[in-house]
C-alpha cells in the first residue's frame, strides 16, 4: 500500500532514537543484562482468592447466562428494568436466533423482582414452565430459546463467583483492561447506538513501536511489565465513557463515543506524548518507548465494526510506515 501523509500531525521524537532498537534513551545505550527484578516471574492470576481485576462494589440482584450463547454474561437489576434479547439495544444482548429481539424484561419492585415475557416467539420459561409474567426467586432458571439464565437475588457467594467468572471472561489477564472478545461486543453495541442517534464514534488502535527488540533484549517478563505500564497509561487517559482494551499482543484499542475525529486526534496526541515522556524500567535503567496510533470514525461507508477497525488499522499502518511515534487519521 502506498503510504499517504498523516493528517496535520507534527511529531518529533521526545528523545533521541536508538538506531535499530526503537528505544529512546537519555544516555548511551548498551545491551543490558536482565536485572534481578526483571528476572522475577511476574504472574497475574485473577483468581477467586486474588479478588480479580478492578471491580465495582457489591452487587444486588442479577441475571447470569449459565448455558448457551453469551455464557458468563450478566446484567445487574437496579432501578431501571433490564431487557434481554437478540437486539443490540437489549441490556443483556444474546445474539442467537432462538432468542427474540426483545425477549423478556426483569424489573425491581421494592424487594421483589418481576419477569415479563415481551411476546417472544419462543415464550420465556421459568424453571421450565412457560410464563407471561412472574415473580422471580433466588436461583430460578430462565430459559430463552437455547440460552439459560440464572437469577441471583442478592449478594452471595454464588453472585461473587459469577462476578469473578465474568471478570475473567471479559478482561485481559495481563493488563486487567478489557480483552478483545469483550471489546468487539461493546463496539457492536456502541456502533448500533451511534447509528441510531446519529452520533459520532471514533476508533483508535494503538501499537507499541518496536516492541520485539524490547522482548529480545530484556526478556518476555520485562516486556509484560511494559505492556502493563502501557495499559495503565491508556486507562489514565480515557474518559469514563471511553472503552479501552488490549486487542492483541502489543496492540491496544480505545473506542471514543461522542467524539469527533478532531477530539479523538487530540486525545491520541496527548497519549502519544505521555508515553514518549514516560520512563520504562528496563534492564535497571529508565528507557523511553513510543507508540503509533491509527484513528478512524464511523462514516456512511463505514458502518460495520470490521470496516471501522480496518480503517483504523490502515491509519496505524501509515503511522508505522512514516516512521512511528505518530498519530494518523483515516479520513
Ligand atoms: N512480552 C510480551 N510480548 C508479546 C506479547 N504478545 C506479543 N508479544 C511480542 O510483541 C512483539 C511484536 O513485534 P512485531 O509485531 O514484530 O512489531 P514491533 O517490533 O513492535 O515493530 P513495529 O510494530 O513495526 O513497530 C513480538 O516480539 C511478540 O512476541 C505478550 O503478551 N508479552
Amino acid at each position: 500500500m502506498m503510504a499517504r501523509p498523516c493528517r496535520a500531525v507534527d511529531v518529533r521524537p521526545a528523545s533521541r532514537p536508538v538506531p535499530g532498537l526503537g528505544l529512546h534513551s537519555s544516555g548511551d545505550f548498551r545491551p543490558q543484562q536482565m536485572s534481578t527484578s526483571d528476572a522475577d516471574p511476574i504472574t497475574t492470576q485473577l483468581t477467586l482468592l486474588s479478588g480479580g481485576p478492578r471491580r465495582s462494589g457489591p452487587r444486588s440482584a442479577c441475571v447470569v447466562v449459565i448455558h448457551g450463547e453469551g455464557l458468563g454474561k450478566r446484567a445487574d437489576i437496579e432501578e431501571a428494568p433490564v431487557t434481554v434479547g437478540r437486539s443490540q439495544e437489549a441490556d443483556l444482548h444474546i445474539p442467537h436466533k432462538s432468542v427474540s429481539r426483545q425477549h423478556c424484561e426483569i424489573r425491581r419492585e421494592g424487594d421483589a423482582y418481576r419477569l415479563r415475557d415481551l411476546g417472544a416467539t419462543n415464550r420465556t420459561r421459568v424453571n421450565d414452565l412457560p410464563v407471561t409474567e412472574t415473580l422471580l426467586a433466588d436461583g430460578d432458571h430462565i430459559t430463552l430459546g437455547e440460552t439459560i439464565l440464572k437469577f441471583i437475588s442478592h449478594a452471595s457467594v454464588e453472585a461473587r463467583y459469577h462476578e469473578e467468572v465474568y471478570q475473567l471472561a471479559t478482561h485481559d489477564a495481563l493488563t486487567e483492561i478489557y480483552n478483545r472478545r469483550h471489546f468487539v461486543e461493546l463496539v457492536d453495541k456502541e456502533i448500533a447506538r451511534a447509528l441510531r442517534h446519529g452520533r459520532p464514534l471514533v476508533m483508535c488502535i494503538i501499537d507499541v513501536d518496536l516492541f520485539k527488540p524490547v522482548n529480545d533484549q530484556f526478556g518476555h517478563i520485562a516486556g509484560d511489565g511494559v505492556l502493563r505500564q502501557m495499559a495503565g497509561l491508556v486507562r489514565a487517559f480515557v474518559r469514563g465513557e471511553d472503552i479501552a482494551a488490549r486487542i492483541g499482543g502489543e496492540e491496544f484499542a480505545v473506542l471514543l463515543p461522542e467524539s469527533d475525529l478532531e477530539a479523538a486526534h487530540a486525545f491520541a496526541e496527548r497519549l502519544r506524548e505521555a508515553v514518549a515522556a514516560t520512563p520504562f524500567e528496563l534492564g535497571g535503567e529508565s528507557r523511553h518507548l513510543t507508540i503509533s496510533i491509527g484513528i478512524a470514525g464511523l462514516a456512511d461507508n463505514r458502518r460495520e465494526r470490521s470496516a471501522l477497525m480496518q480503517a483504523a488499522d490502515a491509519a496505524l499502518y501509515r503511522a508505522k510506515d512514516e516512521g512511528r511515534n505518530r498519530v494518523c487519521v483515516e479520513p
